[in-house]
């Protein structure tokens, strides 16, 4: 289970609070207002922002403190992250370990992970040299190899077309349920929220909410989430 317990978050004039657990295993979008902090929340729960008050643990261990590297989550944002100068197999094995040496066994897993999201054999291109859905697959190959149980997601596919955006959700779905891996997602688009998270945690007014349905949510949304989603 990932608890928020008593959080806030106090930057310049901008305020958030968070009292709430999510279950292990559970898939949960991030929904709310532009500007009411949903990534803020996932920078708190990586650790790259500290909260004012409040502690975050993750199966009753307390990881307020814990370097975002050290923490048991993988991250995919928008900007993919990918190192433009290292080939795809260098930016997973980074993954894997720090100093990005590759050993024979992390060579082969490099290489099922590539194999799994497919990109097989493409392992010696730049990112450059990929198209933009080939490197949303690279970034998921590399969340994939590190099998941590908690995936952030920040509007990771965003860039993408609609059949490409649907293919990776379908995909992270199939992973995250393989490897039993707790899927937090800020996502913009009710459609994302519906196909890949039951539960959603509203963002607004200063509060992030404990998870509710998605559907029951979205087939009645409070006002705030209205006028976000345009009904
Ligand atoms: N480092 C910071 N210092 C001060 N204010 C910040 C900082 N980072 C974010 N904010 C403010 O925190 C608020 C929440 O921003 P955040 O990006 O988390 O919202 P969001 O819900 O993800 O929005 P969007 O849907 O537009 O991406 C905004 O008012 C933003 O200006």
């Amino acid at each position: 289970m990932l608890t928020l317990d008593e959080i806030r978050i106090d930057l310049d004039g901008f305020r958030l609070s968070a009292d709430l657990s999510i279950p292990a295993g559970a898939r949960v979008a991030l929904m709310g207002p532009s500007g009411a902090g949903k990534s803020t929340l996932l920078s708190v729960i990586a650790g790259f922002l500290a909260p004012s008050r409040g502690r975050v643990l993750w199966q009753e261990t307390e990881i307020t403190r814990t370097p975002p590297g050290a923490r048991p989550l993988s991250i995919l944002f928008q900007d993919q992250n990918l190192f433009p100068h290292l080939s795809v197999a260098r930016n997973l094995a980074l993954g894997l370990n720090p100093k990005g040496k590759i050993s024979g066994a992390d060579q082969s897993r490099i290489e099922t992970a590539l194999d799994r999201v497919g990109l097989a054999g493409l392992g010696a291109r730049k990112p450059g040299q990929l198209s933009g859905g080939q490197q949303s697959r690279a970034a998921l190959a590399r969340a994939l190899l590190r099998a941590r149980p908690i995936l952030l997601l920040d509007e990771p596919f965003a860039a993408l077309g609609p059949a490409l955006k649907a293919e990776m959700l379908a995909l992270v779905d199939e992973i995250a349920r393989e490897q039993g891996t707790t899927v937090l997602m800020v996502s913009h688009d009710p459609e994302d929220a519906r196909a890949l998270c039951p539960q959603t945690v509203l963002v607004a007014e200063g509060r992030a909410h404990p998870p509710q349905d998605t559907a029951r949510l979205l087939a009645e949304p409070p006002p705030a989430l209205r006028a976000y989603l345009g009904g």
